[in-house]
């Protein structure tokens, strides 16, 4: 993270995290603007919008031939280049005024997975691009997860820090501004919730209704024998039935994700140098995304890795905090000296971490 990146973001005005479960918007001097599912809901027959965001998501699985329902991020990357700028259209528009969108959206920083590859990347910039965005700054979600758990990111000393987010879960260590090792697995908290809802169709033949998961999460952290009711439907008979799951049954449903996530923190471990393994001894573990909030998941952690492990505050949130505070100028560079806002005058070149506009690709106009 140069002086010259941080230079870039502060004149963005609007971060923007755009997830596979939920998107958020931040904007500059003003806080969180948007916090909605990653969902939109559309005619089949038109293509016209029906809703956007939690209205949409309350659709899911409940829609008729009429009505399609889109997601159009995946694992961070953005799927539907046309769908995710409509969506962000609708949630940015409904909360600001015509003449403020145009100024808001003209400069603006996104998260993008520390391993975005080049399609992604270019997935995330023609997103906002299409907003009417003239220039877009790309920055390692890792990072700005980082800075919003409040870890000194940009100084020399280690910390680790594990993004659970909904479709993936990345592990690595921050130094001096920048990410010393990295590692994803295909684990997160939708690949929790699969791993429940099969158990209890394997075991039980009962379907799980889709907002039935989130109790099962509070029993993963409940001791053997305390059992919890389920609700839902018999495979069979297709008919309402309740049944009764031991938590240590939930445990093992869910303990092959965990077992790969263990093993990624072992992995990044062994490929820092011993003077950050041992940084890492005393700051710990900070966990962040929404998939944090799994009950049980910090203590696993410890238990496995014998290092101590601190859930953020507002996990979720994490991400798009911390863009918004290099947006903010509230975060110094490695190394940097005490007036930053001098550093980074003079002949205007890309940030480190920014897309370069593919050529040919002019800024498509706000619309
Ligand atoms: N209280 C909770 N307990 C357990 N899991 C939770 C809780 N709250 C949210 N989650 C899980 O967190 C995940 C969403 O996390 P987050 O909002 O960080 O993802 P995202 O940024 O949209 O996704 P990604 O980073 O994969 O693109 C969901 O899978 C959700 O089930």
């Amino acid at each position: 993270m140069s002086l010259l990146t941080l230079d870039h973001l502060r004149r963005c005005t609007m971060a923007v995290d755009l997830g596979a479960s939920r998107t958020r918007v931040y904007l500059k001097q003003s806080g969180l603007l948007v916090d909605e599912p990653s969902v939109v809901a559309m005619s089949t027959r038109s293509g016209a919008l029906i809703a956007v965001g939690t209205p949409a998501d309350r659709m899911a699985g409940r829609t008729p031939d009429s009505i399609r329902v889109v997601r159009p991020v995946n694992g961070g990357t953005v799927v539907d280049i046309e769908m995710a700028q409509r969506m962000l259209r609708a949630m940015i528009g409904s909360r600001l005024r015509r003449s403020w969108r145009r100024r808001t959206v003209q400069r603006a920083a996104v998260c993008v997975p520390h391993d975005a590859d080049p399609l992604a990347r270019r997935a995330a910039w023609e997103t906002l691009a299409g907003l009417g965005a003239r220039r877009v700054e790309l920055v390692d979600s890792l990072l700005t997860a980082g800075i919003g758990c409040g870890l000194p990111v940009e100084e020399p000393e280690a910390a680790m820090i594990v993004q659970c987010g909904a479709a993936t879960t990345e592990v690595a260590v921050l130094s001096l501004g920048s990410v010393v090792a990295a590692e994803k697995v295909p684990m997160g908290g939708e690949t929790i919730d699969r791993a429940l809802t099969q158990y209890l169709r394997n075991t039980h033949e009962l379907l799980l209704l889709r907002h039935a998961v989130r109790p099962l999460h509070d029993a993963l952290a409940r001791t053997a024998h305390q059992e919890t009711e389920v609700h839902g439907q018999d495979v069979v008979t297709g008919r309402a039935r309740t049944v009764r799951v031991d938590p240590e049954r939930l445990r093992e449903a869910v303990r092959m994700p965990v077992t790969s996530l263990l093993d990624a923190i072992r992995a990044v471990l062994h490929r820092c140098p011993p003077d950050l393994v041992a940084d890492l001894a005393d700051r710990g573990v900070v966990l962040t995304g929404g998939g944090a909030l799994l009950p049980g998941l910090d203590a696993t952690i410890r238990e496995n890795t014998g290092m101590p492990v601190r859930v953020a505050g507002d996990p979720a949130l994490c991400a798009v905090l911390g863009l918004g505070r290099m947006l903010e100028g509230s975060v110094r560079a490695a190394g940097a000296r005490p007036e930053p806002e001098e550093a980074g005058e003079g002949r205007p070149e890309p940030a480190q971490d920014a897309e370069p506009a593919p050529a040919g690709a002019e800024p498509t106009p706000a619309r």
